[in-house]
């Protein structure tokens, strides 16, 4: 399932140093010639694919990138140190464009690419370029040049890493709103969601995954029932699923293990290949299990379902347990993300075709 992830950014490169009026000072040497030198060049402001990225979301919380001014030009014949860049780095597959005008700048293809988004402003000029035969002591010297501001888009188009599955009510909305920037519909009766969400879980400084929520799923579903199961094709390209129980049914004829079983049922009718997926067990409604009950209450559960897998026990609502199962949920996906193949380059990507994405010297 696509998404789109976005994030604006005000960029500023460097401003160039000035340049300098200075002449020599020497002794027993009356005239000494003109000895300023240039100012230095502004810091650039670069975006860098990185394929351990895959999310714009950090951007949601730093917006402005400066780069270093460069130093003015001295006397003594010095120039001025050019100013350290700025280096953002960004997911593979991120499309840079300018904020105000809507033009695309670039597009982040390969790992590794990196695309100047901001050129420092050059030095001035220190005055010992301007003598000549007619002129011995120039006083001129230039000012160092702005360096180039702008606002930019940000935008990635991605896929889910993690997908919500289980039941209507099971609380899968509840849990995406509780641990990411996503804003599904939550109510207390059946089919609440009818279009896959997707949402950003960030649980550290560049460290996040994008989980779906999709609409809940019925017995029955293969053959149409509920809202069917063509919203399970959202979760194919996923590493794993959470299968969302809710561990404390409102109504005590409604046995939590049957509706796990008959979650599992369809989908291996649907596709055994997302049967046969990483599926970890989320027993959720905790909370409203009595406490003295609860330990035995979730052994029995997952007793009777046989279930090998990892198990949780959280309540969406309360959102106990909620931050340790989103950081295993890292730690799973950044481990398999590091065993993946490297991202195929496209072909048909040609630098020199983009305006603005020649990288020059740095
Ligand atoms: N007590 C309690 N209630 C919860 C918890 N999680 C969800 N709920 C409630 O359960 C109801 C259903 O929650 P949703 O998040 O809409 O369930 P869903 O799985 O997304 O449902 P569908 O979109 O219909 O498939 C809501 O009234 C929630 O407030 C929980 O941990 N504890
Ligand atoms: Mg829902």
């Amino acid at each position: 399932m696509k998404f789109v992830d976005e994030a604006w950014i005000d960029v500023a490169a460097g401003d160039g140093g000035n340049g300098c009026a200075s002449f020599r000072h020497e002794k027993f040497k009356e005239f000494g010639g003109p000895d300023g030198g240039d100012g230095g060049r502004g810091g650039h402001v670069w975006a860098l694919a990185d394929e351990n990225l895959n999310t714009l979301v950090d951007y949601r919380y730093t917006r402005r990138f400066e780069a270093q001014r460069g130093e003015h030009g001295r006397g003594s014949d010095q120039y001025g140190a050019k100013g350290q860049d700025v280096v953002l780095r960004m997911p593979v597959g991120t499309v840079i464009s300018d904020a105000d005008t809507g033009e695309v700048l670039c597009e982040l293809l390969h790992p590794g690419q990196k695309v100047l988004i901001a050129r420092g402003g050059e030095g001035g000029r220190g005055n010992l370029h301007f003598k000549s035969s007619t002129n011995r002591a120039p006083r001129q010297k230039t000012p160092g040049q702005p360096g180039e501001r702008r606002r930019l888009k940000l935008e990635l188009k991605l896929l889910a890493d993690v997908g919500l599955l289980g039941m209507p009510n099971a609380g899968k909305s509840t849990l995406i709103a509780a641990v990411s920037n996503a804003r599904p519909k939550i109510a207390d009766y059946p089919f609440t969601t009818l279009h896959p969400n997707l949402g950003v879980v960030r649980v550290g400084p560049e460290k996040s995954f994008v989980i779906a929520d999709v609409p809940g799923l019925i017995e029955g579903a293969a053959e149409g029932a509920g809202l069917g199961h063509q919203f399970l094709r959202h979760l194919q390209r996923t590493r794993l699923l959470l299968h969302i129980v809710d561990a404390a049914p409102f109504d005590d004829s409604v046995d939590p293990v049957a509706q796990a079983r008959a979650i599992v049922a369809e989908l291996k009718k649907y596709d055994p290949a997302l049967a046969a997926k990483p599926r970890w067990l989320v027993l959720n409604k905790v909370d409203m299990l009595p406490p003295e009950q609860r330990a035995q209450r979730v052994r029995d559960i997952v007793r009777r379902l046989r279930f090998k897998g990892p198990v949780f026990e959280i309540s969406a609502l309360t959102r106990e347990g909620c931050e340790r199962l989103m950081q295993q949920v890292y730690e799973y996906v950044a481990r398999e993300r590091a065993a993946a193949a490297p991202a195929p380059v496209d072909p048909r990507f040609d630098p020199a075709a983009l305006p603005g994405t020649a990288p020059t010297a740095g």
